[in-house]
């Protein structure tokens, strides 16, 4: 099972970048993983949230496969404990998924057609952070259920 992690635009601080190519960089020895960059929209400033969040949604579509399994990252999502998200990520390699798809969404969230297509929403704390700050958190929690589904002592409980 391949896992791909789907985001909107360059990791634009190095601080995170350093962190996320860490995580990254662990994360190959387990499993299949790709961080999918879809380009930011250019000229914003002339667009609404709402605007700017449907045309973001209609990117995000278009980098979905059929039988992709996509779970959005949303902070209204359901929460996880680490194991619990660990076992929940085996259910599907067990099952023989060939992509289980993460996605983050842009500075506005997601649109309608996005959740209407997603097959469901985690949140990593009730907490917002910024899109970008999300991809660290999430890597590392990948990381994490990896060395969990290998009884490695990485973990603490
Ligand atoms: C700045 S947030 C957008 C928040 C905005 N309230 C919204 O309408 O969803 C940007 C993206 O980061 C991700 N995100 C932020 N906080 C999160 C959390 N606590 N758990 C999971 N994902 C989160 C989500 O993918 C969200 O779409």
């Amino acid at each position: 099972m391949k896992v791909v992690l789907v985001v909107i635009g360059k990791t634009d601080e190095a601080y995170l970048q350093t962190g996320i190519e860490k995580f990254e960089k662990r994360l190959k020895h387990y499993l299949p993983y790709e961080m999918q960059v879809i380009p930011d929209l250019k000229k914003t400033k002339n667009l609404s949230n709402n605007q700017q969040k449907s045309m973001e949604g209609q990117l995000l579509l278009q980098t979905f496969k059929a039988g992709d399994h996509i779970l959005l990252l949303d902070e209204k999502g359901k929460e996880y404990r680490s194991v619990e998200f660990a076992t929940m990520i085996q259910k599907h390699m067990v099952a023989g998924l060939k992509r289980l798809v993460f996605v983050i969404g842009g500075p506005y969230g997601f649109s309608d057609e996005v959740y209407a297509k997603a097959n469901g929403k985690i949140s990593l704390s009730k907490m917002t952070y910024s899109h970008q700050m999300v991809r660290l958190v999430f890597t590392e929690q990948l990381y994490r259920a990896m060395t969990i589904l290998k009884n490695e002592p990485y973990h603490h409980e």
